[in-house]
C-alpha cells in the first residue's frame, strides 16, 4: 500500500485548480464546481478542471467518480449546484457553444431500421448541418462502406462510429466523448482508439472519459483522474507515471533504525517509511548510488536497493481504490485555493 508521503509527490503535480477563468487558451474551464443530486449523492465536489485548445485530456475514473455528470454539465444536459463552467468561453448550454461542441454521452439513440446515412440526415437536420456533412463524418469514422446498411446491422463498435459521426457533424472545435469504448471487444477498442487518435488531430480539443488506464494512455496529451467527484491527479502520461511510480527506492538495511535516520539526513530525501522490515524511500531513484555509498561508510549492511517502479495502471488503480476516501491532503492540494 503506498503511502500518504507518495500521493502528496503527486498532488503536487497536480493542476493548481483556482486561478481566473476564461482565457482563449482553455476550451474548458471548470471552476470549484459541484454537483449534489436531489436525494443527496455528491457526483462532483468542488472540481478544478481546464483543458486547453487542442488538447486530448483523457479523463479517467472507475465507475461513479462523476465523470458523466462532469460531461453533462458541459453541455448543459446539468446544472451545476455550485460552481462555475465554460466552455469555448460560454456558459454551458447557449447556442453559441452548442454550435461547436460535439458530444458522445448518452448512448446515442438512431432509428434501428433506417441505415447508417438515413441516420445521419436526419441528425444533420436537427444539428443545422448540411447534407454533405453526413458523407465527410461518414468517412471520418470509417463507415463509408456500410453506410447503406441498417442500423440495427451494425457491430457495437459501429454503433459507437456512428455515434461520433453524427458528433462530428457540426464540425466541432470541442469533442466530449463519454466512455467511447465501453462494453467494446479488444479488436473494437483498438480500432475507436486509432479513430480517436486521428480526431484529436487538427487542432480539435477532445475530452475522453475511460475507467480503463490503458485506452486513454496512448492516445492523450494529458489526464485527469478523478475520484469521488474531485480530482486527485492530472499530469501528462509521463508526469503521472514518475510522480507515482519513480520516486521509490526499496532499501532493505541493516540495522533498519541507524539506515533510516542516516537516509532521513539526506536533504533529496522526502519521505522514509518501514513496511514489512523494508525501507521505502521517496526520492529522485537517481541518488541510488549515492543512498548506497552513504548507508554502506556508516557501517549499514545493504543487502537490496532498486527503485519501485509501478505501471500507470497500477498508479491509477491505487489512486482510485476503493478503500481511499476523504484523502484531505490530496484533494487539498489538487483543489487549489478551496
Ligand atoms: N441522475 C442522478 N441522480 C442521482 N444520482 C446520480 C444521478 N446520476 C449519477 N448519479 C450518481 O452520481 C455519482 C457519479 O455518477 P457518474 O455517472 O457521474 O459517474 P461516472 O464516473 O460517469 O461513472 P460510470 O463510469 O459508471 O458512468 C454516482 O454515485 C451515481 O450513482
Amino acid at each position: 500500500m503506498r503511502k500518504e508521503s507518495d500521493r502528496r509527490d503527486l498532488a503536487a503535480t497536480a493542476y493548481d485548480g483556482g486561478a481566473t477563468l476564461t482565457n482563449d487558451r482553455f476550451a474548458i474551464e471548470v471552476h470549484q464546481v459541484t454537483k449534489r443530486y436531489p436525494g443527496g449523492v455528491t457526483a462532483v465536489d468542488g472540481l478544478d478542471l481546464r483543458v486547453r485548445a487542442g488538447e486530448v485530456l483523457g479523463f479517467l475514473g472507475r465507475n461513479g467518480a462523476g465523470k458523466t455528470t462532469t460531461m453533462r454539465m458541459l453541455v448543459g444536459l446539468v446544472r451545476p449546484t455550485s460552481g462555475r463552467i465554460r466552455v469555448l468561453g460560454q456558459p454551458p448550454g447557449t447556442p453559441g457553444q452548442l454550435a461547436r461542441v460535439g458530444a458522445l454521452i448518452e448512448s446515442p439513440a438512431f432509428y434501428p431500421h433506417l441505415s447508417g446515412r438515413d441516420n445521419l440526415r436526419l441528425a444533420a437536420r436537427y444539428a443545422g448541418a448540411a447534407d454533405q456533412a453526413v458523407d465527410r463524418v461518414l468517412a471520418e469514422v470509417g463507415l463509408a462502406d456500410r453506410a447503406r446498411s441498417a442500423f440495427r446491422t451494425y457491430s457495437l463498435g459501429m454503433k459507437q462510429r456512428l455515434g461520433m459521426a453524427a458528433a462530428l457533424l457540426k464540425e466541432p472545435s470541442l469533442l466530449i466523448l463519454d466512455e467511447p469504448t465501453n462494453g467494446l471487444d479488444p479488436a473494437g477498442v483498438s480500432d475507436i482508439r486509432e479513430l480517436l487518435r486521428t480526431l484529436g488531430r487538427d487542432g480539435r480539443t477532445v475530452l475522453l472519459s475511460s475507467h480503463v488506464l490503458g485506452e486513454v494512455e496512448q492516445i492523450c496529451d494529458r489526464i485527469a483522474v478523478i475520484d469521488d467527484g474531485r480530482l486527485v491527479a492530472d499530469g501528462s502520461p509521463d508526469e503521472l507515471r514518475g510522480a507515482l511510480g519513480q520516486g521509490v527506492l526499496l532499501i532493505d538495511a541493516d540495522p533498519l533504525d541507524k539506515a533510516t535516520a542516516c537516509l532521513r539526513e539526506h536533504d533529496r530525501v522526502h519521505a522514509v517509511d518501514v513496511v514489512d522490515g523494508r525501507l521505502r524511500v521517496t526520492a529522485d531513484p537517481a541518488l541510488a548510488a549515492t543512498l548506497n555509498r552513504r548507508l554502506v561508510e556508516a557501517g549499514i549492511d545493504v543487502r537490496e536497493l532498486r527503485p519501485l517502479r509501478h505501471s500507470l495502471e497500477e498508479a491509477f488503480l491505487e489512486l482510485t481504490a476503493p478503500e481511499r476516501t476523504g484523502r484531505p491532503e490530496v484533494a487539498g492540494r489538487t483543489g487549489g485555493d478551496r
